[in-house]
């Protein structure tokens, strides 16, 4: 088995729009990153390694076996999307935090007593029974990166998780992800939460503009974001 996510000449297109155009990578760190412009395509990028999105041409490969047709086995990869209300399913938080261990075999009493336990350890007893649509966007962010803990998938990858969280919170999911016995990938606009990552991956229109260590990459993005801005070329989505 090639454990680890694999990418060869892929190539994606939405409508007329180019997203990538022979891209071939292999991500096997435990912690990668990923930075670049609004639409420079990181969220498809996430979305291509757990099969919500299929390439026109090219291959996937989770751990040696490729996405396209049967589905993955439960346990090895899953998505923190970007909008909470694109993940978050049920009503109330202790029975989206259940769906995991009970897709896992649990029963549906001890999944929802391992759901407790997840958010007892951490403080948050009191969420069990809260209804989703009372909480914040930031506090549904909290809900969906549990959710993803306790499924435990091998791989986990992060859109975006830091968009709406307050200092505190980015503190404590940077903590999380510290903790997390498993392979993390992090697309995000803030970059001291993947600075110290072993590696970061800058893309720019669908390319990889840079691919080295955090502290590295993340310098060369800032340096060039500065330089468009001092020349007044900065525009959204460039
Ligand atoms: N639903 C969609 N329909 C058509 N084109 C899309 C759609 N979603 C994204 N795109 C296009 O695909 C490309 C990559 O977008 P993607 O969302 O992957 O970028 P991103 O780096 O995640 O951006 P952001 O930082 O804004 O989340 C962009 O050109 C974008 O306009």
């Amino acid at each position: 088995m090639t454990a680890g996510l694999h990418l060869s000449d892929l190539t994606l297109r939405r409508g007329a729009t180019p997203v990538f155009d022979g891209l071939t990578l292999s991500l096997t760190e435990p912690r990668i990153g990923l930075v670049g412009d609004n639409g420079a395509g990181k969220s498809s990028l996430l979305r291509l390694l757990c099969g919500l999105e299929r390439p026109q041409a090219g291959r996937v490969t989770v751990d040696g076996q490729a996405l396209a047709g049967a589905p993955l086995p439960p346990g090895r990869i899953g998505l923190m999307f970007q909008n909470p209300d694109e993940q978050i399913i049920f009503p109330t938080v202790e029975e989206e935090l259940a769906l995991g261990p009970q897709a896992a075999g649990a029963s549906r009493r001890d999944a929802q007593a391992a759901a407790r336990e997840a958010l007892g350890r951490r403080g948050l007893a009191d969420w069990a029974p809260r209804a989703i649509a009372s909480l914040s966007h930031g506090q549904r962010q909290f809900v969906c990166w549990l959710a993803l803990d306790l499924a435990a998938p091998r791989v986990r990858l992060l859109d975006e998780p830091y968009a709406s969280l307050d200092l505190p919170g980015q503190a404590w999911l940077r903590e999380e992800i510290r903790r997390a016995p498993a392979q993390v990938l992090v697309s995000t606009h803030l970059l001291d939460p993947v600075r110290d990552f072993a590696r970061v991956l800058w893309l720019e229109r669908g390319r990889v503009r840079a691919d080295g260590p955090g502290a590295e990459v993340c310098a060369a993005y800032e340096a060039d974001v500065a330089q468009r801005v001092a020349g007044r070329s900065v525009r959204p989505g460039a």
